[in-house]
């Protein structure tokens, strides 16, 4: 399948996560990843990420997600290794989530979902100088995504969930410092599928190398819950809504192959 980088045009309904069909997108996510047919590929690398805490900036709802934006205007924030030439810098993390633990994942693995997923934003600064042109271009942005799943409360996370109360509205910014986003990663980070897609948000574009790790994080059932306290809409709107199943619907593999990073 040829994932072109142009703009995809998608005839989205009201709600953006349900475009029906996505003319002229070969490469679309999120997908079902089918463990079996997924390809091993020894060449494929252990993930090397090098974050700095300090690039921390702030945290914001967008009125799709809640968003935790890093300072990506020099080399401080990095990801390398993994099935990347290139060295990428880290600009955003946020989270997929649904209404109840049942469901809320944008990938599925053999179409298991999980309650909610992580996405970790890098863009290429080998070869862009910005996140706005990497967005639309070739091999422009990786994506590491990472299960969550209801268990133990996870200690890292706290920090951020303790910020959400004040971002409930879309719009909302407050400051957001010294968040180390390593503490979100699983304990091994060998493990992962890689595959060529899409940002599973408008402009919907074909930049992206994806790379889904095996190996979950746990959250507790109280901390998802501040996750569903986050409201779709600002203050200003009558009607309030809660933001929940904020995933895309699952796209077609287009003869795309899933490689995986162990056997
Ligand atoms: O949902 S995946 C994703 C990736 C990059 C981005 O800038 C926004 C996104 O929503
Ligand atoms: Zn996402």
């Amino acid at each position: 399948a040829a994932c072109s980088s142009k703009y995809v045009l998608s005839q989205i309904h009201p709600m953006w996560q349900q475009p029906i069909a996505v003319p002229g997108g070969h490469c679309q996510s999120p997908i079902d990843i089918v463990v079996r047919k997924s390809v091993f590929d020894s060449a494929l690398k252990p993930l090397a990420t090098d974050y700095d805490p300090e690039t921390c900036q702030q945290i914001w709802n967008n009125g799709y997600s809640f968003l935790v934006e890093y300072d990506d205007s020099a080399d401080k924030s990095t990801l390398k290794g993994g099935p990347l030439q290139d060295q990428f810098r880290l600009c955003q993390f946020h989270f997929h989530w649904g209404e109840s633990n049942a469901w809320g994942s944008e990938h599925t693995v053999d179409r298991r979902l999980f309650p909610a997923e992580l996405h970790l934003v890098h863009w290429n600064s080998d070869k862009y100088s910005l996140f706005e042109e990497a967005v639309s271009g070739d091999n422009g942005l990786a994506v590491i995504g990472v299960f969550l799943k209801v268990g133990k409360r996870h200690e890292g996370l706290q920090k951020l969930v303790d910020a959400l109360p004040a971002i409930r509205h879309k719009g909302s910014v407050v400051e957001f410092t010294r968040f180390d986003p390593a503490c979100l990663l699983p304990s091994n980070t060998e493990d992962y599928w890689t595959y060529h897609g899409s940002l599973t948000t408008p402009p919907l574009t074909e930049s992206v190398t994806w790379i889904v790790m095996k190996q979950h994080i746990e959250v507790s059932h109280d901390q998802l819950a501040v996750f569903r306290s986050l409201l779709f809409t600002s203050a200003e709107e009558e009607v309030q809504k809660s933001m929940v199943n904020n995933f895309r619907v699952q796209q077609p593999l287009c003869g795309r192959t899933v490689r995986s990073s162990f056997t």
